[in-house]
This record gives structure tokens, C-alpha cells and sequence, in this order.
């Protein structure tokens, strides 16, 4: 796994803007594994949230990108998986800090509130903004501990 394997899905809602974004990072070079949605036919997030998040746990991919509607329903999925840091985010110098402070490896986005300029004014944020560490490593450790209380 290298910091240019990027695994991405959606719903139905998230479709579109799922093709221009995987043709965004394949332009800047990033891998692009697309576990689907495959078109604008209602489905369900969760499938896809399930997928996208197996390929983080199992290391085979850096980064994940969700998107759904609001990008809320992905997150609420994604982030049942363990190990998974997952934040939806609207803003990108909010893209830097699920970065920099939480050290989020999934990057969920609402379709429906985004312009595709602002998706992925996001996304470079985020997979470009490196984790701070220090005290803030501290907190991420602990939030792993909650999950394990659980497993
Ligand atoms: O899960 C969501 C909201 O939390 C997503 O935005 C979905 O894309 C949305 O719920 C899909 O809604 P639809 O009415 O079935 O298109």
C-alpha cells in the first residue's frame, strides 16, 4: 500500500460525482480502486460504505472516499468498521483538520451540498495534509481503545 491507492464508492446520489472524481486523482496519479455504485438506479450506502472500508482495514488501500447524498449516512456505515477514522466533511480547512488532528483515513462528501469544485478542493486537502501527531496522538489512541472495549 503507498500513499497513491485511493479506494472510492457511492450511492446513487454520489454517482456522478464519483466518475469525475476518480478521473481527478488518476490525473494526478493516485490509484483508483472503484468498488461501485455503477450507476444512478437507487441503492443502498451501507454496501458501499462496507466495501471502501474492508479495503482500509485490510491495508490495500491509503485512503477512502465515500459519497452519498449528504455524505452522513456513509460516515454513520464506514465508521462501524474498526479501524476506520472516518469524517464527512463540508469545508476544506475542515478536510486539513480531520487530518492533522484525527489523523481520518475516509473522507465522506454530500453530493447533494457540494459543487464538484469544492469536492475536490476537499479531497486534495485531505490526502495531502499530514497527521500531527504529539498530543493529538494521544486522543486517536484512545479513540481506538473505545473500540476495542467492543470488539
Ligand atoms: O445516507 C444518506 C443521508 O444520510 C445519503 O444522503 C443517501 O444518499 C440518501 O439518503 C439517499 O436518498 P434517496 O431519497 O434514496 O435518494
Amino acid at each position: 500500500m503507498t500513499e497513491m491507492t485511493v479506494v472510492i464508492g457511492s450511492d446513487h446520489a454520489g454517482f456522478a460525482m464519483k466518475e469525475q472524481i476518480c478521473r481527478y486523482l488518476q490525473e494526478k496519479g493516485y490509484t483508483v480502486e472503484d468498488v461501485g455504485c455503477q450507476g444512478t438506479a437507487s441503492c443502498d450506502y451501507p454496501d458501499f460504505a462496507l466495501a471502501v472500508g474492508e479495503k482500509i482495514r485490510s491495508g490495500q488501500c491509503r485512503w477512502g472516499i465515500l459519497i452519498c447524498g449528504s455524505g452522513v449516512g456513509m460516515a454513520i456505515a464506514v465508521n462501524k468498521v474498526p479501524g476506520v477514522r472516518a469524517a464527512n466533511v463540508f469545508d476544506p480547512a475542515i478536510a486539513a483538520l480531520a487530518r492533522e488532528h484525527n489523523d481520518a483515513n475516509v473522507l465522506t462528501l454530500g453530493a447533494r451540498f457540494l459543487s464538484l469544485a469544492q469536492a475536490c478542493q476537499i479531497v486534495e486537502k485531505f490526502i495531502t495534509t499530514a497527521f500531527a501527531g504529539d498530543r493529538h496522538a494521544r486522543r486517536v489512541q484512545k479513540i481506538a481503545e473505545i473500540e476495542q472495549k467492543f470488539c
